[in-house]
């Protein structure tokens, strides 16, 4: 497994005596596309406000290759942020805005740079264009090319999604697929589990500022795969009776008495028969399958706070 590059360890944040991010702890490893889930209200900003540095945790640690954050200038170099909206001059083009971001960096041969930089984001063409006449999607794509000035490892972006359209929440999928394929180890969030599926691989589900669930692509993928969730007295007996006769190969044990089968072609009434002709006492059998909005739905209730 790669390294750890940012490190949760029991963060809590206070707004007077509310608890909005409550001892979360949670791992980023190297080279993740790590998705942060919860309903509006959960806690997501505040959590990447204090991973990006912006605000400060009333208690806990966050530490970036093992070094912490408190003091450490080298973390904030080392993090490129899009949180809210960006800092971006309307009247100035997307080249002009880039440019004076890299000046306030000390960035030198600017010129270079900044054209690399429009590319990578798919705004070349446009560079000389005010940014008041951009869509959603180009001054998304501007800020995430801001919050790359420095060449961070780690990028935070904070619901890069919202309020675009469907052409423009793939072509900002697809920009941050490519981002990562280049090295950097990606942060980002969302209310909605569904887009953050297509290209998130780790998730942590956050809810009234806890960790509901943390969470790999593969094992999340395996909650919506149909399966039979099987419970019997005598699992042990049972497995190899399973295999032998049913071909059964696709399995996950979860206790001493139950067992989930991912293999579609068994039906039911063959894994009842072939265990009550074997002596095998069956507890319960069922067929279970789930959408991702029902999965999301199970793990933060009817969602978050009303912004209305
Ligand atoms: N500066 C602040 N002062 C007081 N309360 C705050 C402040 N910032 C956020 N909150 C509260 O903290 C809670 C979490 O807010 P936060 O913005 O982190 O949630 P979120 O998951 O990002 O939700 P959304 O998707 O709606 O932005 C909310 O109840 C919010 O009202």
């Amino acid at each position: 497994m790669s390294k750890a590059i940012i490190e949760v360890k029991q963060i809590t944040k206070h707004f007077k005596a509310k608890a909005v991010v409550d001892q979360v702890d949670f791992k980023v490893y190297e080279g993740e596309i790590f998705g942060l889930i919860g309903p509006n209200g959960a806690g997501k900003s505040t959590l990447l406000k204090m991973i990006g540095g912006l605000i400060f945790p009333s208690s806990g640690e966050i530490s970036l290759f093992n070094t912490k954050m408190r003091g450490n200038h080298a973390y904030f170099e080392r993090m490129g942020l899009l949180i809210e909206e960006p800092g971006i001059f309307p009247h100035y083009s997307a080249y002009k805005n880039l440019d004076l971001m890299a000046i306030s960096y000390g960035l030198t041969d600017r010129k270079k740079y900044i054209n690399e930089l429009l590319n990578l984001v798919g705004l070349g063409d446009v560079d000389r264009i005010k940014v008041k006449n951009f869509s959603m999607g180009m001054k998304q794509r501007l800020g995430i090319a801001i919050a790359l000035i420095g060449s961070p490892d780690v990028l935070i972006l904070d619901e890069p999604i919202n309020g675009l359209d469907p052409q423009g929440i793939s072509e900002i999928r697809k920009l941050i697929q490519e981002l990562n394929k280049k090295g950097i180890t990606i942060i980002i969030s969302s209310h909605i589990l569904e887009e953050l599926s297509k290209v998130a691989t780790r998730y942590v589900i956050l809810n009234h500022g806890k960790v509901v669930e943390n969470i790999s692509k593969k094992e999340l993928f395996l909650q919506f795969e149909e399966r039979v969730e099987l419970e019997v007295e005598e699992l042990k007996q049972a497995i190899p009776i399973l295999e032998r006769h049913l071909n059964i190969q696709k399995y996950k044990v979860m206790n001493e008495h139950s067992i989930y089968i991912y293999d579609n072609h068994v039906k039911n009434q063959q894994i009842i028969k072939i265990l009550t002709e074997n002596g095998i006492v069956i507890h319960s059998l069922t067929k279970h399958k789930q959408s991702l909005e029902d999965y999301f739905l199970k793990r933060t209730g009817s969602g978050g706070e009303s912004h209305d």
